[in-house]
Protein backbone atom coordinates (compact mmCIF):
# COMPACT_ATOMS: atom_id res chain seq x y z
CA UNK A 1 0.00 0.00 0.00
CA UNK A 2 2.87 2.46 -0.91
CA UNK A 3 0.17 4.43 -2.74
CA UNK A 4 -2.30 5.16 0.34
CA UNK A 5 1.24 5.24 3.02
CA UNK A 6 2.19 8.54 0.45
CA UNK A 7 -1.36 9.95 0.48
CA UNK A 8 -1.30 9.78 4.45
CA UNK A 9 2.20 11.61 4.41
CA UNK A 10 0.75 14.56 1.87
CA UNK A 11 -2.08 15.17 4.65
CA UNK A 12 0.26 14.95 7.51
CA UNK A 13 2.50 17.46 5.77
CA UNK A 14 -0.98 19.57 5.83
CA UNK A 15 -3.38 18.82 2.75
CA UNK A 16 -3.76 17.56 -0.70
CA UNK A 17 -0.33 17.83 -2.12
CA UNK A 18 -1.49 20.85 -4.15
CA UNK A 19 -1.76 23.54 -1.83
CA UNK A 20 1.90 24.61 -2.08
CA UNK A 21 1.10 25.53 -6.09
CA UNK A 22 -0.23 28.50 -6.96
CA UNK A 23 -1.60 27.08 -10.01
CA UNK A 24 -1.64 23.52 -11.18
CA UNK A 25 -2.86 23.50 -14.38
CA UNK A 26 -0.49 25.89 -15.14
CA UNK A 27 2.16 23.60 -13.74
CA UNK A 28 0.77 20.68 -15.95
CA UNK A 29 0.87 22.79 -18.69
CA UNK A 30 4.61 23.47 -18.53
CA UNK A 31 5.14 20.03 -17.79
CA UNK A 32 3.35 18.56 -20.88
CA UNK A 33 5.18 21.44 -22.87
CA UNK A 34 8.22 20.61 -21.23
CA UNK A 35 7.95 17.30 -22.53
CA UNK A 36 6.70 17.79 -25.96
CA UNK A 37 9.69 19.86 -26.73
CA UNK A 38 12.10 17.30 -25.30
CA UNK A 39 10.27 14.68 -26.58
CA UNK A 40 11.37 13.75 -22.74
CA UNK A 41 9.75 10.57 -20.61
CA UNK A 42 6.45 11.65 -19.09
CA UNK A 43 7.40 11.70 -15.43
CA UNK A 44 3.64 11.69 -13.64
CA UNK A 45 1.57 11.78 -10.31
CA UNK A 46 -1.05 9.33 -10.93
CA UNK A 47 -3.96 8.28 -8.85
CA UNK A 48 -3.93 3.89 -9.28
CA UNK A 49 -7.89 3.12 -9.23
CA UNK A 50 -8.73 -0.71 -8.62
CA UNK A 51 -11.74 -1.96 -10.37
CA UNK A 52 -12.49 -5.63 -9.52
CA UNK A 53 -15.51 -5.65 -11.31
CA UNK A 54 -17.14 -8.89 -13.70
CA UNK A 55 -20.71 -8.60 -13.76
CA UNK A 56 -20.41 -6.42 -17.43
CA UNK A 57 -18.77 -9.37 -18.52
CA UNK A 58 -20.69 -12.34 -16.66
CA UNK A 59 -16.92 -13.90 -16.73
CA UNK A 60 -15.23 -14.59 -13.14
CA UNK A 61 -12.00 -13.71 -13.05
CA UNK A 62 -12.22 -10.75 -14.72
CA UNK A 63 -12.48 -9.41 -10.95
CA UNK A 64 -9.04 -10.16 -10.67
CA UNK A 65 -7.82 -8.51 -13.08
CA UNK A 66 -6.37 -5.48 -11.00
CA UNK A 67 -4.55 -7.37 -8.70
CA UNK A 68 -2.78 -9.81 -11.08
CA UNK A 69 -1.54 -6.52 -12.86
CA UNK A 70 0.02 -5.15 -9.78
CA UNK A 71 1.09 -8.41 -8.87
CA UNK A 72 2.75 -8.71 -12.34
CA UNK A 73 4.69 -5.76 -11.23
CA UNK A 74 3.29 -2.58 -11.96
CA UNK A 75 3.99 -0.21 -9.36
CA UNK A 76 7.65 -1.08 -9.39
CA UNK A 77 8.09 -0.51 -12.99
CA UNK A 78 6.04 2.55 -13.15
CA UNK A 79 8.35 3.88 -9.76
CA UNK A 80 11.01 3.23 -11.47
CA UNK A 81 10.24 5.44 -14.59
CA UNK A 82 9.51 8.10 -12.22
CA UNK A 83 5.91 8.12 -11.92
CA UNK A 84 4.94 8.22 -8.30
CA UNK A 85 1.61 6.79 -7.26
CA UNK A 86 -0.07 9.19 -5.37
CA UNK A 87 -2.72 7.29 -4.36
CA UNK A 88 -3.69 3.73 -4.90
CA UNK A 89 -7.19 2.50 -4.23
CA UNK A 90 -9.95 0.13 -4.50
CA UNK A 91 -13.36 0.42 -5.63
CA UNK A 92 -15.52 -1.14 -3.16
CA UNK A 93 -17.25 -3.93 -6.21
CA UNK A 94 -18.02 -6.38 -3.42
CA UNK A 95 -21.21 -4.96 -2.28
CA UNK A 96 -22.92 -4.92 -5.63
CA UNK A 97 -24.41 -7.62 -6.88
CA UNK A 98 -23.52 -9.62 -3.74
CA UNK A 99 -25.90 -12.63 -4.34
CA UNK A 100 -23.58 -13.13 -7.43
CA UNK A 101 -20.00 -13.44 -4.91
CA UNK A 102 -18.47 -15.55 -2.54
CA UNK A 103 -20.25 -15.15 0.61
CA UNK A 104 -23.30 -12.48 -0.25
CA UNK A 105 -24.19 -10.34 1.89
CA UNK A 106 -21.46 -11.21 4.28
CA UNK A 107 -19.41 -9.22 2.04
CA UNK A 108 -21.53 -6.41 1.75
CA UNK A 109 -19.49 -2.90 1.50
CA UNK A 110 -20.34 -1.51 4.58
CA UNK A 111 -18.33 -4.76 6.47
CA UNK A 112 -15.45 -2.94 5.34
CA UNK A 113 -15.79 -0.56 7.86
CA UNK A 114 -15.34 1.70 4.44
CA UNK A 115 -18.73 2.11 2.97
CA UNK A 116 -18.31 3.57 -0.18
CA UNK A 117 -15.45 4.26 -2.14
CA UNK A 118 -12.61 1.99 -0.61
CA UNK A 119 -12.13 -1.50 0.40
CA UNK A 120 -8.98 -0.54 1.53
CA UNK A 121 -10.20 0.40 5.00
CA UNK A 122 -6.73 1.44 5.95
CA UNK A 123 -6.09 3.86 3.07
CA UNK A 124 -9.22 5.11 1.47
CA UNK A 125 -10.79 6.02 5.03
CA UNK A 126 -7.84 8.65 5.72
CA UNK A 127 -7.92 9.66 2.08
CA UNK A 128 -11.48 10.52 2.56
CA UNK A 129 -10.78 12.63 5.32
CA UNK A 130 -8.41 14.44 3.90
CA UNK A 131 -11.15 15.76 1.60
CA UNK A 132 -13.65 16.08 4.30
CA UNK A 133 -11.49 19.74 5.05
CA UNK A 134 -10.68 19.98 1.17
CA UNK A 135 -13.52 23.07 0.74
CA UNK A 136 -16.04 21.24 -1.51
CA UNK A 137 -18.43 22.97 -3.34
CA UNK A 138 -21.89 21.90 -3.52
CA UNK A 139 -22.67 20.80 -6.67
CA UNK A 140 -23.74 23.43 -9.10
CA UNK A 141 -27.09 23.56 -10.19
CA UNK A 142 -26.63 24.58 -13.38
CA UNK A 143 -25.38 28.23 -13.18
CA UNK A 144 -22.00 27.40 -14.94
CA UNK A 145 -23.22 24.76 -17.27
CA UNK A 146 -21.08 22.36 -16.10
CA UNK A 147 -23.06 19.94 -13.47
CA UNK A 148 -19.89 20.27 -11.54
CA UNK A 149 -18.54 23.39 -10.23
CA UNK A 150 -14.74 23.21 -10.57
CA UNK A 151 -12.55 23.05 -7.68
CA UNK A 152 -9.08 24.82 -8.94
CA UNK A 153 -7.27 21.72 -9.06
CA UNK A 154 -8.23 20.62 -5.42
CA UNK A 155 -8.83 17.30 -4.63
CA UNK A 156 -12.81 16.83 -3.69
CA UNK A 157 -15.13 19.08 -5.32
CA UNK A 158 -18.68 16.97 -5.82
CA UNK A 159 -17.46 13.88 -4.84
CA UNK A 160 -18.29 14.56 -0.95
CA UNK A 161 -22.25 14.87 -2.49
CA UNK A 162 -21.42 11.44 -4.36
CA UNK A 163 -20.78 9.80 -1.02
CA UNK A 164 -23.36 11.00 0.99
CA UNK A 165 -26.18 9.76 -2.04
CA UNK A 166 -23.63 6.31 -2.03
CA UNK A 167 -24.26 5.89 1.76
CA UNK A 168 -27.72 6.64 1.89
CA UNK A 169 -28.68 4.03 -0.44
CA UNK A 170 -26.01 1.63 -0.07
CA UNK A 171 -25.97 1.12 3.18
CA UNK A 172 -29.68 -0.52 2.54
CA UNK A 173 -29.31 -2.88 0.16
CA UNK A 174 -27.94 -3.20 -3.58
CA UNK A 175 -31.51 -2.00 -5.42
CA UNK A 176 -30.36 1.62 -6.09
CA UNK A 177 -32.12 2.28 -9.48
CA UNK A 178 -36.15 2.45 -10.04
CA UNK A 179 -35.70 2.06 -13.38
CA UNK A 180 -37.52 0.32 -15.97
CA UNK A 181 -34.26 -1.83 -17.25
CA UNK A 182 -33.30 -4.14 -14.43
CA UNK A 183 -31.58 -7.50 -14.55
CA UNK A 184 -34.03 -10.60 -15.72
CA UNK A 185 -35.77 -8.23 -18.60
CA UNK A 186 -33.97 -10.88 -20.84
CA UNK A 187 -31.75 -8.41 -22.27
CA UNK A 188 -28.97 -6.14 -20.36
CA UNK A 189 -27.59 -8.10 -17.37
CA UNK A 190 -26.47 -6.30 -14.54
CA UNK A 191 -27.35 -2.92 -15.26
CA UNK A 192 -28.66 -2.05 -11.54
CA UNK A 193 -25.14 -3.08 -10.21
CA UNK A 194 -22.96 -1.63 -13.58
CA UNK A 195 -24.12 1.56 -12.67
CA UNK A 196 -23.59 1.94 -9.14
CA UNK A 197 -19.85 0.69 -9.91
CA UNK A 198 -19.84 3.75 -12.25
CA UNK A 199 -20.64 5.75 -9.77
CA UNK A 200 -18.29 4.71 -8.02
CA UNK A 201 -15.66 4.63 -10.16
CA UNK A 202 -16.79 7.83 -11.69
CA UNK A 203 -15.98 9.31 -8.09
CA UNK A 204 -12.75 8.73 -7.79
CA UNK A 205 -11.86 9.51 -11.13
CA UNK A 206 -13.08 13.01 -10.61
CA UNK A 207 -11.20 13.55 -7.65
CA UNK A 208 -7.71 12.66 -9.57
CA UNK A 209 -8.78 15.10 -12.45
CA UNK A 210 -9.86 17.84 -10.46
CA UNK A 211 -6.35 17.51 -8.64
CA UNK A 212 -4.64 17.40 -12.18
CA UNK A 213 -3.43 13.88 -11.94
CA UNK A 214 -3.37 10.50 -14.11
CA UNK A 215 -6.18 8.24 -13.23
CA UNK A 216 -4.90 5.18 -14.29
CA UNK A 217 -7.92 2.54 -13.88
CA UNK A 218 -7.22 -0.98 -13.97
CA UNK A 219 -10.14 -3.57 -14.89
CA UNK A 220 -12.16 -5.57 -14.71
CA UNK A 221 -14.19 -5.40 -17.35
CA UNK A 222 -14.46 -2.80 -19.61
CA UNK A 223 -17.82 -1.94 -18.35
CA UNK A 224 -15.49 0.07 -15.75
CA UNK A 225 -14.22 2.78 -18.55
CA UNK A 226 -18.58 4.16 -18.15
CA UNK A 227 -17.06 5.63 -14.81
CA UNK A 228 -13.65 6.63 -15.99
CA UNK A 229 -15.64 8.62 -18.82
CA UNK A 230 -18.05 10.02 -16.62
CA UNK A 231 -15.69 11.15 -14.23
CA UNK A 232 -13.44 12.47 -16.87
CA UNK A 233 -16.47 14.58 -18.62
CA UNK A 234 -17.24 15.91 -15.51
CA UNK A 235 -14.43 17.47 -15.26
CA UNK A 236 -12.67 18.08 -19.08
CA UNK A 237 -14.62 20.64 -20.52
CA UNK A 238 -13.77 18.62 -23.85
CA UNK A 239 -12.55 15.43 -23.85
CA UNK A 240 -10.98 12.88 -26.73
CA UNK A 241 -10.95 9.59 -26.71
CA UNK A 242 -9.04 6.75 -27.96
CA UNK A 243 -10.50 3.42 -27.82
CA UNK A 244 -8.50 -0.02 -28.16
CA UNK A 245 -10.08 -2.67 -28.96
CA UNK A 246 -11.10 -5.53 -30.34
CA UNK A 247 -14.50 -4.60 -30.22
CA UNK A 248 -16.55 -1.35 -30.70
CA UNK A 249 -18.30 -1.76 -27.41
CA UNK A 250 -20.84 0.62 -28.52
CA UNK A 251 -23.98 -1.55 -28.57
CA UNK A 252 -27.69 0.08 -27.28
CA UNK A 253 -30.03 -2.04 -25.04
CA UNK A 254 -31.90 -2.75 -28.28
CA UNK A 255 -28.60 -3.99 -30.30
CA UNK A 256 -26.59 -6.26 -27.60
CA UNK A 257 -26.40 -9.68 -28.73
CA UNK A 258 -24.95 -10.82 -25.51
CA UNK A 259 -26.50 -8.51 -22.87
CA UNK A 260 -23.21 -7.85 -21.49
CA UNK A 261 -22.43 -4.24 -20.51
CA UNK A 262 -19.02 -4.49 -21.19
CA UNK A 263 -20.09 -4.16 -24.93
CA UNK A 264 -22.08 -0.98 -23.94
CA UNK A 265 -20.10 1.45 -22.70
CA UNK A 266 -19.52 3.53 -25.74
CA UNK A 267 -23.57 3.69 -26.73
CA UNK A 268 -23.68 4.65 -22.81
CA UNK A 269 -21.27 7.96 -23.46
CA UNK A 270 -22.31 8.74 -26.54
CA UNK A 271 -25.72 9.06 -25.31
CA UNK A 272 -27.25 6.51 -28.16
CA UNK A 273 -28.49 3.78 -25.08
CA UNK A 274 -31.08 4.23 -23.17
CA UNK A 275 -28.97 4.64 -20.36
CA UNK A 276 -26.80 7.54 -20.81
CA UNK A 277 -23.63 8.94 -19.26
CA UNK A 278 -25.50 11.64 -17.95
CA UNK A 279 -27.16 9.65 -15.13
CA UNK A 280 -24.03 9.76 -13.51
CA UNK A 281 -23.13 13.25 -11.39
CA UNK A 282 -21.92 15.68 -13.23
CA UNK A 283 -20.93 13.93 -16.13
CA UNK A 284 -21.05 14.99 -20.15
CA UNK A 285 -21.86 13.60 -23.24
CA UNK A 286 -19.20 12.63 -25.63
CA UNK A 287 -18.81 14.12 -28.76
CA UNK A 288 -18.64 11.22 -31.71
CA UNK A 289 -16.18 13.52 -33.17
CA UNK A 290 -13.86 13.39 -30.36
CA UNK A 291 -13.84 9.24 -30.35
CA UNK A 292 -11.60 7.24 -32.44
CA UNK A 293 -11.71 3.61 -32.16
CA UNK A 294 -8.59 1.60 -33.44
CA UNK A 295 -8.34 -2.22 -33.63
CA UNK A 296 -11.39 -3.54 -34.42
CA UNK A 297 -12.37 -6.40 -36.23
CA UNK A 298 -15.29 -8.11 -34.23
CA UNK A 299 -18.63 -5.55 -34.94
CA UNK A 300 -22.11 -6.30 -34.57
CA UNK A 301 -24.30 -5.63 -37.21
CA UNK A 302 -26.25 -2.28 -35.05
CA UNK A 303 -22.45 -1.16 -33.58
CA UNK A 304 -21.91 -0.73 -37.61
CA UNK A 305 -24.98 1.16 -38.15
CA UNK A 306 -23.91 3.35 -35.41
CA UNK A 307 -20.65 3.72 -36.10
CA UNK A 308 -21.39 4.61 -39.49
CA UNK A 309 -24.45 6.97 -38.61
CA UNK A 310 -22.61 9.06 -36.27
CA UNK A 311 -19.29 8.88 -38.10
CA UNK A 312 -17.30 8.21 -35.63
CA UNK A 313 -13.26 7.42 -36.09
CA UNK A 314 -12.93 3.60 -36.79
CA UNK A 315 -9.34 2.12 -37.40
CA UNK A 316 -10.06 -1.49 -38.11
CA UNK A 317 -7.42 -4.31 -37.77
CA UNK A 318 -7.54 -3.85 -42.12
CA UNK A 319 -6.84 -0.18 -41.89
CA UNK A 320 -3.95 -1.08 -39.27
CA UNK A 321 -2.63 -3.64 -42.01
CA UNK A 322 -2.56 -0.81 -44.84
CA UNK A 323 -1.54 2.26 -43.24
CA UNK A 324 0.80 0.36 -40.08
CA UNK A 325 0.29 1.91 -36.36
CA UNK A 326 2.49 4.89 -36.75
CA UNK A 327 0.17 6.62 -39.38
CA UNK A 328 -2.96 5.73 -37.52
CA UNK A 329 -1.92 6.72 -34.16
CA UNK A 330 -0.76 10.05 -35.90
CA UNK A 331 -4.45 10.69 -37.08
CA UNK A 332 -6.00 9.25 -33.78
CA UNK A 333 -4.36 12.09 -31.66
CA UNK A 334 -5.31 14.73 -34.59
CA UNK A 335 -8.49 13.65 -33.90
CA UNK A 336 -8.89 12.80 -30.44
CA UNK A 337 -6.47 15.63 -29.69
CA UNK A 338 -7.75 18.35 -31.68
CA UNK A 339 -9.56 21.16 -29.81
CA UNK A 340 -9.63 19.09 -26.55
CA UNK A 341 -8.30 19.98 -23.28
CA UNK A 342 -8.36 16.00 -21.99
CA UNK A 343 -7.15 12.89 -23.74
CA UNK A 344 -8.31 9.28 -22.61
CA UNK A 345 -7.03 6.06 -24.04
CA UNK A 346 -9.09 2.95 -22.91
CA UNK A 347 -7.01 -0.07 -23.93
CA UNK A 348 -8.73 -3.68 -23.89
CA UNK A 349 -6.25 -6.07 -23.78
CA UNK A 350 -8.39 -8.24 -26.04
CA UNK A 351 -7.32 -5.58 -29.01
CA UNK A 352 -3.89 -7.87 -28.71
CA UNK A 353 -3.79 -10.85 -30.67
CA UNK A 354 -4.92 -13.92 -28.47
CA UNK A 355 -1.66 -15.83 -29.40
CA UNK A 356 0.16 -12.72 -26.67
CA UNK A 357 -2.69 -11.52 -24.48
CA UNK A 358 -4.90 -14.85 -24.25
CA UNK A 359 -6.07 -13.96 -20.84
CA UNK A 360 -9.26 -12.20 -21.87
CA UNK A 361 -12.83 -13.37 -21.67
CA UNK A 362 -13.23 -12.26 -25.55
CA UNK A 363 -10.47 -13.27 -27.62
CA UNK A 364 -10.63 -12.75 -31.26
CA UNK A 365 -7.97 -13.66 -33.78
CA UNK A 366 -6.29 -11.17 -35.99
CA UNK A 367 -5.36 -8.58 -33.35
CA UNK A 368 -2.68 -6.33 -32.98
CA UNK A 369 1.26 -7.81 -32.52
CA UNK A 370 3.32 -6.99 -29.63
CA UNK A 371 4.96 -4.72 -31.20
CA UNK A 372 1.98 -2.79 -33.01
CA UNK A 373 0.92 -2.72 -29.26
CA UNK A 374 3.92 -0.99 -27.69
CA UNK A 375 4.50 1.30 -31.01
CA UNK A 376 0.95 2.33 -30.56
CA UNK A 377 1.87 3.08 -26.16
CA UNK A 378 5.15 4.49 -27.28
CA UNK A 379 3.84 7.15 -29.98
CA UNK A 380 0.68 8.06 -27.58
CA UNK A 381 3.51 8.45 -24.86
CA UNK A 382 5.50 10.90 -27.23
CA UNK A 383 2.77 12.93 -27.81
CA UNK A 384 2.52 14.20 -24.39
CA UNK A 385 -1.17 14.56 -24.22
CA UNK A 386 -2.66 11.90 -22.68
CA UNK A 387 -4.34 12.43 -19.42
CA UNK A 388 -6.10 8.93 -18.51
CA UNK A 389 -5.84 5.26 -19.58
CA UNK A 390 -7.84 2.43 -18.85
CA UNK A 391 -6.26 -0.77 -18.71
CA UNK A 392 -9.62 -3.30 -19.02
CA UNK A 393 -10.32 -7.08 -19.64
CA UNK A 394 -7.39 -9.18 -17.99
CA UNK A 395 -8.99 -12.16 -16.95
CA UNK A 396 -6.61 -13.99 -14.23
CA UNK A 397 -8.55 -16.93 -14.05
CA UNK A 398 -7.49 -17.50 -18.46
CA UNK A 399 -4.24 -16.07 -18.08
CA UNK A 400 -1.36 -18.69 -18.21
CA UNK A 401 1.68 -17.65 -16.31
CA UNK A 402 0.23 -14.07 -15.48
CA UNK A 403 1.46 -12.96 -19.17
CA UNK A 404 -1.48 -11.23 -20.10
CA UNK A 405 -0.91 -8.83 -17.49
CA UNK A 406 2.85 -8.56 -17.31
CA UNK A 407 2.52 -7.36 -21.17
CA UNK A 408 -0.54 -4.55 -19.12
CA UNK A 409 2.55 -3.99 -17.15
CA UNK A 410 4.86 -3.71 -20.27
CA UNK A 411 2.15 -1.59 -22.21
CA UNK A 412 1.32 0.70 -19.12
CA UNK A 413 5.56 1.03 -19.34
CA UNK A 414 5.35 2.21 -22.63
CA UNK A 415 2.63 4.72 -21.79
CA UNK A 416 4.51 5.94 -19.26
CA UNK A 417 7.38 6.86 -21.24
CA UNK A 418 9.09 3.52 -21.32
CA UNK A 419 11.68 3.85 -24.04
CA UNK A 420 14.07 0.89 -25.67
CA UNK A 421 16.67 3.37 -26.23
N1 LIG B 1 -15.05 -5.11 -23.92
C1 LIG B 1 -15.36 -6.25 -24.52
N2 LIG B 1 -14.59 -7.30 -24.39
N3 LIG B 1 -16.47 -6.28 -25.25
C2 LIG B 1 -16.95 -7.42 -25.91
C3 LIG B 1 -18.29 -7.18 -26.56
C4 LIG B 1 -18.76 -8.36 -27.35
C5 LIG B 1 -20.06 -8.15 -28.09
N4 LIG B 1 -19.94 -7.13 -29.08
C6 LIG B 1 -21.17 -7.81 -27.10
O1 LIG B 1 -21.75 -6.78 -27.14
O2 LIG B 1 -21.45 -8.59 -26.26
Amino acid sequence: MAGATSERKRQSSGGDGQGSQSDPREADRVAHHRRSTTGGTPAQTINLIRVPFWLGCGRRGTELGPDSIVEAGLIAQLEALGVEIAVDLEVDCRGLGAEAYDGGASLRAEDSGCPILGARADGDCQVRGAEADGGFPARGDGADGAGLKRNDGKIGAAEAEIQFELEEKDGVGNTLYDDHLRDGDGKVKHLTETKEMSRRVAASVYRAAAACRFSLVLGGDHSAAIGSLAGLTAHYERLGVIWIDAHADINTEETTPSGHMHGMPLAVALGKARFKLTELPGAKLLRPDKLVIVGARDLDPGERELIRAEGIACFTMHDIDRLGMAAVIAKALDIAGRDTDGMHVSFDMDSLDPSEAGGVGTPVRGGLSYREAHLAMELLAESGRVTSLDLVEVNALLDHDRRTAKLAVELASSLFGKRIL
